[in-house]
């Protein structure tokens, strides 16, 4: 069944900045406050791993601290070890997302160790988010395909999904890092991943690098998802996986919902208009097709 209202969680001061060329924390603040203005209620805002692998998010805590609050909206932050849930702990984070993979090449290159090893990580930072009533979301890397390894079993994303949720995951969110999924395995994909965790409990991390994010989530809407990431005016990509372009732009997608008559509680044109002036920080058009349409 259709769901007749979506929750979108918006990754662009994350996913988006943490591959583009640095832009400074007021840019970044500003880009967070406009978001927030925007309707959007679940923001990723920053990301404590290694400054050395990941530059462009030495500033998370910096963010975190600094950012005023809009009652209602939830801040977030990625954190792969319990190192990086301690500092976000400390800088306020609301929620913390931890990150596995269902490609071990993948996960390798990513967090330096394999799926084993990441999920031995998470588990102390699993114990100290519940000591602190942190809520905690998982996301799945390379669900559709592997830079590295190409073709990913739709067994082991059920596999490392299921982990991460009985861990105590709230949310798995299942990501197609390469965008280079089509809509008959996307679906083929989530069918498989709901039989081990509530589809209420999956979210869709669509990049569009292939132009096919709108196409897979809207095959995937009747299954009964109703929460997917996206990335204002499609910033970004994957330091660690060459070649992926930006998420779905968040333009786009509220677009489409809003014309299928299901609700995001999102304004538009204040959504467009915080992607043009990050666009426009970084010297280049808005990456949102809808955003350009509407200038
Ligand atoms: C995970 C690590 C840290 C392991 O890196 P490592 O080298 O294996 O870790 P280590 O424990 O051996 O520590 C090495 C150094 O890193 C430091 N360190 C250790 N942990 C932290 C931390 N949390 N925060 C800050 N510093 C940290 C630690 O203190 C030490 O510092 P040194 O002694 O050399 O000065 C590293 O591999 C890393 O930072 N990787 C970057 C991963 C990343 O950010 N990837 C992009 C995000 S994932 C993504 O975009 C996909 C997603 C989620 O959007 C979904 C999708 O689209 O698929």
């Amino acid at each position: 069944m259709m769901p007749t209202k979506v929750s979108i969680f918006e990754v662009g001061a994350r996913d988006g900045l943490q591959n583009e060329q640095p832009v400074s924390t007021t840019a970044k603040m500003q880009l967070i406050a406009e978001l927030a203005d925007a309707g959007l209620t679940r923001i990723e805002a920053g990301s404590f791993v290694s400054p050395k692998w990941v530059p462009q998010m030495a500033d998370s805590a910096q963010i975190l601290q600094q950012i005023p609050r809009v009652k209602g909206v939830t801040y977030s932050a990625l954190t792969p070890n319990l190192k990086g849930f301690e500092l976000a702990l400390n800088a306020g984070a609301d929620e913390v997302a931890i990150f596995g993979a269902a490609s071990q090449s993948f996960s390798q290159k990513n967090i330096n160790c394999s799926i084993e090893e990441s999920i031995e990580r998470f588990i102390p930072l699993m114990e100290k988010a519940k000591q602190h009533n942190i809520a905690v979301r998982g996301y799945v890397s390379c669900v559709l395909g592997c830079p590295y390894e190409g073709k990913i079993e739709v067994a082991e994303v059920a596999r490392v999904s299921e982990i991460l949720y009985k861990m105590g995951c709230y949310e798995i969110s299942l990501g197609d890092t390469i965008g280079i999924g089509t809509p008959t395995d996307a679906r083929r994909m989530v069918q498989a991943v709901s039989e081990v965790v509530p589809i209420s409990q999956l979210a869709l991390h669509f990049h569009d690098t292939y132009g096919q994010a709108l196409a897979n989530i809207l095959a995937c809407l009747d299954l009964g998802i109703s929460t997917f990431d996206a990335s204002v005016a499609g910033l970004g990509g994957c330091p660690y996986a060459k070649g992926a372009s930006g998420n779905l732009a968040t333009e786009d997608l509220v677009y489409m919902l809003h014309g299928m008559g299901i609700e995001t509680n999102i304004d538009l044109s204040k959504l467009a208009k915080a992607g043009h002036n990050i666009s426009a920080v970084l010297g280049r058009p808005s990456g949102s097709k809808v955003a350009n349409a509407l200038k």
